[in-house]
C-alpha cells in the first residue's frame, strides 16, 4: 500500500486531472467544477444477523451530473471510505465521457468483508443498503445505476434490482435500476466477462500500432508476451484467461492476497482459478512456484502488468523496481501519482484505468438500453439484418441459376449468414468497436501534441474536454 508521503487515491487522480487540464484553455471555473465530486451521501444502518445486531456503514457518492443517470459500481470492502469513493466516482465521469457512455459519474461502496458472511445474511445486508440508497434516489433508472464492483457480482446485483422493485412497484423500467444482473433477472450476455474482455480488447488495439508497441520497447504481437496479473477476480481472471487462451500471452505470475505463484513456462489459468475457489487463496497450488510476499512479483521481470486488484499497489516505494514494459490498468487507480512521474521517466507505457476498464460500463450501457427498451437486446437489429441477409443470399443465388449454376453457396456459410448476430455477438463487436474507437482518440492526442507524452493525460485530456462542451451546451 501506499507510504505516508504518498498524496490520497482521491488526491492522487485530482493530481492526475490537474496535469492534464494545464495544458487545457477552459472558461475560468470549469476546472474546478469538474474535478470535485458533487455530493457524497454516508450512510450507517443496522441489521439483525446471527450474535446480534450489527451496524454497517456505507458510501454512494456522486462526481458529476453533467449527464443523468450517473453510473458506478458497488464495492465490498472493509476499507471503503469516503476518500476511496469519491476517487472512484471521478474516475467513472471521465471513464464514461472516454467511451461515450451517457451517464455521469458515481460510485458506491460497504465496508464490510463479505467471506465473513453467510449468503442469507449478505442478502439482508444488501438489500438494507440498497433500501437506504434507493429512497433517497441514489438508485434510480433515471439517475442513478450502479453496478458491480470489487467484492460484489451478478447476485448482489438482483438482490438491489429486486429490492428497488418492491420499492417501486408501479415503475415498468425498474429492472433499469442496477447493471451487471444475472441473465434471467434483466441481465444481458456478456457483462459478466466484460471488463476483462475489455482488457484483452484494449491490449490487441495497442499491439495493432507498431508505434506504441516501440514506445513501450516491445516488438510484435501478444503471442507469448510475459505476463504478471495481480489478482484474479472478475476483471484478473476474464482477462488473463483470455490473453492466455485466444492471443497466446503467457501467464507468468499471478499475486492474489496470500501470495504469488510464479511459472516462467506459464501458469494454466483454469486451473489457478480452480484452486482458489476450492482453497480460497493460491496457497498450496501445487503446479508453480509459490511467493508468501506476492506483492514482489509486481517488480517481476514481464512484458505486460496487469494489476486487476486495488488501488495504490504500484507506488513510491516500488516504482522504480517495476520492470514491465507495459502496464495495463485493469484496476482503478493501481498506480500512485508520484508512481506515475516515475514510470513515465522510466519509459514504461500505461494504459490508463479509465480506458482500460471501461468494458465493465461499456457492456452495463448495453444492459441498461435493453432494459429500457424491453425487448430482448438486438431482436429488431437481428431481424433487420436476416432480412437483408436473405436479399444478399437470394440474389447470389439468382446470379448461381443464371451461370447454370457452375458454382453454388456453402449450405455452412449460408447457414450462418442468414443467422445474423446473436446477443453476445452483438455485445462483444459492440464493446471492440468501442474499444478501438476511445484507443485511437487518446493516441491520436499522445502523438499529436509535443506536450502530451503519455496515455493517461491524453486520456484526461479527452475526457475532460468532452465533460466542459456538455457542460458549455447544458449550462451548470
Ligand atoms: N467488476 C467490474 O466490472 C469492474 C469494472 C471496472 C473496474 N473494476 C476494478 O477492477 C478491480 C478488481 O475488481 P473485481 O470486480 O475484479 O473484484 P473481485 O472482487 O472480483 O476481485 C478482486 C481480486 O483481487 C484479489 N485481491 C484483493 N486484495 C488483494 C491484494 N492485496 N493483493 C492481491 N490480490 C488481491 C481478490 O482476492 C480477488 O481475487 C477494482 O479496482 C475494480 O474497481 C471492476
Amino acid at each position: 500500500m501506499s507510504s505516508a508521503t504518498e498524496p490520497s487515491f482521491r488526491q492522487s487522480v485530482d493530481l492526475m486531472f490537474n496535469r492534464a487540464v494545464a495544458l487545457m484553455d477552459l472558461p475560468p471555473g470549469l476546472e474546478e467544477k469538474i474535478r470535485v465530486c458533487n455530493a457524497t451521501y454516508t450512510v450507517r444502518f443496522g441489521v439483525r444477523l446471527r450474535g446480534g445486531i450489527q451496524t454497517f456503514t456505507g458510501y454512494r457518492s456522486v462526481h458529476s451530473e453533467h449527464m443523468e443517470p450517473v453510473k458506478g459500481g458497488i464495492r465490498y470492502a472493509m476499507g471503503v471510505n469516503q476518500d476511496e469513493v469519491e476517487a472512484l466516482a471521478a474516475l467513472m465521469t471521465y471513464k464514461c465521457a472516454l467511451v461515450e457512455a451517457p451517464f455521469g459519474g458515481s460510485k458506491g461502496g460497504l465496508c464490510i468483508d463479505p467471506r465473513q458472511y453467510e449468503e442469507h445474511e449478505l442478502e439482508l445486508i444488501t438489500r438494507r443498503f440498497a433500501y437506504e440508497l434507493a429512497k433517497r434516489d441514489l438508485i434510480n433508472p433515471s439517475q442513478n445505476v450502479p453496478a458491480p464492483d470489487m467484492g460484489t457480482g451478478e447476485r448482489e446485483m438482483a438482490w438491489i434490482a429486486d429490492q428497488y422493485a418492491r420499492m417501486n412497484t408501479t415503475d415498468i423500467n425498474a429492472r433499469a435500476c442496477v447493471t451487471g444482473k444475472p441473465l434471467n433477472a434483466g441481465g444481458i450476455a456478456g457483462r459478466v466477462e466484460a471488463t476483462g474482455r475489455g482488457v484483452q480488447y484494449a491490449l490487441r488495439e495497442f499491439f495493432r500500432n507498431p508505434e506504441d508497441v516501440a514506445a513501450a520497447n516491445l516488438e510484435g504481437k501478444l503471442d507469448g508476451k510475459r505476463v504478471i496479473v495481480q489478482g484474479l477476480g472478475n476483471v484478473g481472471y476474464h482477462a488473463a484467461k483470455f490473453l492466455m487462451s485466444e492471443d497466446g500471452a503467457k501467464i507468468t505470475a499471478v499475486i492474489e492476497r496470500d501470495g504469488g505463484l510464479i511459472d516462467e513456462n506459464g501458469l494454466d489459468i483454469e486451473a489457478v482459478h480452480q484452486w482458489i475457489a476450492n482453497h480460497g487463496g493460491v496457497t498450496g497450488y501445487p503446479n508453480a512456484r509459490y511467493v508468501e510476499n506476492g506483492a514482489v512479483l509486481l517488480e517481476e521481470d514481464c512484458d505486460i502488468l496487469i494489476p486487476a486488484a486495488l488501488e495504490g499497489v504500484i507506488n513510491l516505494s516500488n516504482a522504480a523496481n517495476i520492470k514491465a514494459r507495459l502496464i495495463i490498468e485493469a484496476a482503478n487507480g493501481p498506480v500512485t501519482a508520484g508512481a506515475d512521474e516515475i514510470l513515465r521517466e522510466k519509459g514504461c507505457v500505461i494504459i490508463p484505468d479509465m480506458y482500460a476498464n471501461a468494458g465493465g460500463v461499456t457492456v452495463s450501457y448495453f444492459e441498461w438500453v435493453k432494459n429500457l427498451s424491453h425487448i430482448r437486446f438486438g431482436r429488431m437489429q437481428r431481424r433487420q439484418e436476416e432480412a437483408r441477409h436473405q436479399l444478399v443470399v437470394d440474389e447470389l443465388e439468382a446470379l448461381s441459376e443464371s451461370l447454370g449454376k457452375t458454382w453454388t453457396l456453402d449450405p455452412k456459410f449460408k447457414e450462418r449468414y442468414l443467422r445474423g448476430a446473436d446477443e453476445l455477438e452483438l455485445v462483444r463487436s459492440g464493446l471492440d468497436d468501442t474499444m478501438r474507437t476511445a484507443y485511437q482518440s487518446m493516441r491520436e492526442v499522445w502523438h499529436s501534441r509535443d506536450d502530451v507524452t503519455d496515455l493517461r493525460t491524453a486520456a484526461y485530456l479527452v475526457s475532460i474536454d468532452k465533460v466542459a462542451k456538455s457542460y458549455r451546451a447544458k449550462g451548470l
